[in-house]
């Protein structure tokens, strides 16, 4: 399996001061940024568009940033969140007429492309687009808000799609989103996890370095 990724949300940074809380979270060691679109339609939540993706190009962030689109319809937003300076684009398979065409969509404009999956989502609406995908998103939380409890069940969900992704002989990267602490990063990584986004685990900390070592000591110690 290749390298663990630590993707802090920025649902949980400080949006009055973004641009500095983000390049504290990067100096802190943080591999990806995080960025939870949503639109309280398809959840009940609100929170940023492309404009604020392309502030933090603005200030000088350039490390990745995975853009999480909980929103429906999807298609309209992908052209402007990759000239905003998208690098991954995820979606949930609720969000789209034609997956297909939505994944296809996310690579025509230069980015990496994602399916996300809420907590009681089957995982069928894989089978035909693994060949398309670079990211599988498993939700541990119902998507919405921070700060939730990582429902257990996602353990099975991580084995079964880690499975897929070795059956299919591509290097997809299994990420992991909601609940997610140093107390519980390393079981979810013994599962199939590569990647893990933590917000209120990171944003809530005085020491963000401190909280990101402590999720990398315990995943030193998952056998792979
Ligand atoms: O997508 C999300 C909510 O829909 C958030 O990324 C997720 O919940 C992370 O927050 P926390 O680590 O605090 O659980």
């Amino acid at each position: 399996m290749s390298s663990y990724l630590i993707a802090p949300s920025i649902l949980s940074a400080d949006f009055a001061r973004l641009g500095e809380d983000v390049a504290n979270v990067l100096k802190a060691g943080a591999d990806v940024i995080h960025f939870d679109v949503m639109d309280n339609h398809f959840v009940p939540n609100l929170t940023f568009g492309p404009m604020i993706c392309q502030s933090l190009r603005d200030y000088g962030i350039t490390a990745p940033i995975d853009v999480h689109l909980m929103v429906k319809p999807v298609d309209s937003l992908i052209p402007s969140f990759a000239k905003a300076g998208a690098d991954i684009i995820t979606f949930h398979p609720e969000g789209s007429d034609h997956i297909d065409r939505t994944l296809q969509l996310i690579k025509d404009h230069g980015c990496k492309a994602g399916l996300v999956l809420n907590p009681a989502t089957p995982l069928h609406c894989l089978d035909f687009v693994m060949d398309k995908l670079d990211v599988i998103l498993l939700m541990s939380v119902n998507p919405g808000f921070g700060g939730q409890s990582f429902i257990p069940t996602t353990l099975d969900k991580i084995k079964l799609v880690r499975e897929k992704i070795v059956a299919s002989g591509r290097d997809i990267r299994l990420e992991v989103d909601g609940g997610v602490k140093a107390d519980n990063i390393a079981e979810i990584a013994a599962a199939g996890a590569d990647m893990f986004v933590a917000g209120s685990a990171i944003f809530s900390k005085d020491d963000y370095q401190q909280a990101i070592d402590e999720m990398r000591a315990q995943l030193a110690t998952v056998k792979q």
